[in-house]
């Protein structure tokens, strides 16, 4: 079936890992870039050692309960109050905050897009975020966008940091180096991070490449966490152990430099005269981190029947309705499908959820053609969807032995929230104007007399 090897998941998997990093989700960690950088025994002494200062970076509000507090102590060259002067607005027009409604004449309908084209000018990351759709209320701290990005140039001097979100990047072409505050991570695609609200970074490219790629989901809400596995038990999903935390890095550069900021989706820059990463110790649980999405150990139908996607949950960003999530991760992974006497692929279906899906490599099962690397689908709130004309016919009459999903890597950011789509993703050349005719041939096939047709 999809057995295609896509050159790209192989050159992949030839780059080292050259960064250190501390494995566990969600712990109390501490690192020191420099010996005795980091206090003992408590947060903030009168002075710290090489002339640091003590400064606290809170995820949640002081009196979270315990297990929903996050908040690190970081040791720097400066306090961040050095790292932000006077703003001036800037103009990012591609980059839009919910509640947006797009100024767009295109109707409803489930649609599909091919890659974003490569840009024509010099990008960096930040310049080269396009929203595809938001939702619900960065506001009042609920929903996400779904952004797409391409970029060529990396940010030498820029700085960002988000104050409306979490950012989950997802790189689909290129490898990057994303520098935050608390230290470095280096991704290849199949890999992601979580850069956490408010923390400084700077996004460069890794490798030869003409364009480098990928998806983010900006997520308004509560952080993103692990799912509960109920009783699927203490084992496989994603395994807490195989999230990276980076090691405390610092850049002691004293050049002019731009601090970029996202705020209530308007953006902001403030010039200073050196790096704002400048963090040579810290400790605590805020903190970004990444994953290697091919160490999800997925768990499926062993006998029959297609199971519900939320299986494959790596993580999920919970909305205060329990079950509801804000904004769900989820991916489709390599995997064996065994299940008797079943149409296996996705089911016809029809959801109160919102599914933004993108295709890292390979094939996705339910759309052979036309849903490429570097694509992109919604089917919004309620709009039917399924596996297109040749996957049913395909699935409907295969032989059922055990059949291996190889090279392929497809991710949905499933949200509660209804998606609206930019100007900029309806007026996109790449939109596939004829996407719902993959369900054409789907022709009644019901005559009134019993039996399989
Ligand atoms: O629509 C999709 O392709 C995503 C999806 C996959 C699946 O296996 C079940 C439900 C679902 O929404
Ligand atoms: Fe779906």
């Amino acid at each position: 079936m999809l057995d295609k090897i896509d050159p790209k998941a192989v050159k992949a998997s030839v780059k080292t890992q050259a960064l250190a990093y501390m494995p566990g989700f969600g712990n109390d960690f501490e690192t020191e870039s420099l010996p005795g950088a980091l206090p003992q025994g408590q947060n903030s002494p009168q002075q710290c050692n090489y002339g640091l200062y003590a400064e606290q970076l809170s995820g949640s509000p002081f009196t979270a309960p315990r297990g929903t507090n996050e908040r690190s102590w970081l040791y720097r060259i400066r306090p961040s109050v050095r790292h932000t002067g006077r703003f001036t607005k800037i103009d990012y027009p591609f980059w839009k905050t919910a509640p947006h409604i797009g100024e767009h004449s295109l109707a409803l309908g489930q649609l599909r897009w091919s890659p974003l084209p490569a840009p024509k000018e010099e990008l960096n990351f930040l310049q080269g975020i396009r929203t595809m759709t938001t939702a619900g209320d960065a506001l009042t701290q609920a929903g996400m966008a779904a952004h797409v990005y391409t970029f060529n140039a990396d940010m030498v001097d820029d700085y960002f940091f988000n104050a409306d979100g979490e950012m989950l990047v997802v790189p689909e072409t290129g490898s990057i180096r994303v520098f935050t505050e608390l230290g470095k991570m280096d991704l290849e695609p199949s890999e992601i991070c979580i850069v956490p609200r408010g923390t400084m970074f700077k996004v460069t490219r890794l490798g030869e490449e003409d364009v480098w790629r990928g998806y983010i989901c900006e997520n308004y809400g509560a952080k993103f966490t692990m799912p509960d596995r109920g009783p699927i038990g203490a084992n496989c999903l994603a395994n807490p152990r195989d999230f990276k935390t980076p090691v405390a890095t610092y850049e002691d550069k004293e050049t002019p430099c731009r601090v970029h900021v996202k705020w209530c989706g308007s953006f902001h820059v403030t010039e200073i005269g050196h790096s704002p990463l400048d963090v040579v110790a810290w400790h605590g649980n805020y903190a970004p981190y990444k994953y290697d999405l091919r160490t999800f150990s997925p768990v499926g139908a062993i006998l029959f029947d297609h199971p519900d996607p939320s299986i494959f949950t790596v993580l999920t960003a919970p909305s205060g309705e329990e079950g509801t999530a804000n904004v769900d991760f989820v991916i489709f992974p390599p995997r064996w499908l065994v299940a008797e006497h079943t149409f296996r692929p996705p089911w016809y279906h029809r959801n109160i959820m919102s599914e933004f899906m993108g295709l890292i490599y390979g094939r996705y099962d339910a759309k052979e053609e036309g849903f490429v690397p570097g694509g992109m689908s919604l089917h919004n709130m309620m709009l039917p969807h399924g596996p297109d004309f040749t996957g049913f016919e395909k699935a409907s009459n295969g032989e059922l032995k055990p059949v291996k999903l190889e090279n392929t890597m497809a991710f949905m950011f499933e949200t509660r929230f209804p998606q609206q789509i930019t100007r900029f993703a309806a007026e996109l050349e790449t939109l596939q104007d004829n996407y719902i005719d993959c369900w054409t041939g789907l022709e009644r096939r019901f005559d009134g007399t019993p039996g399989i047709k």
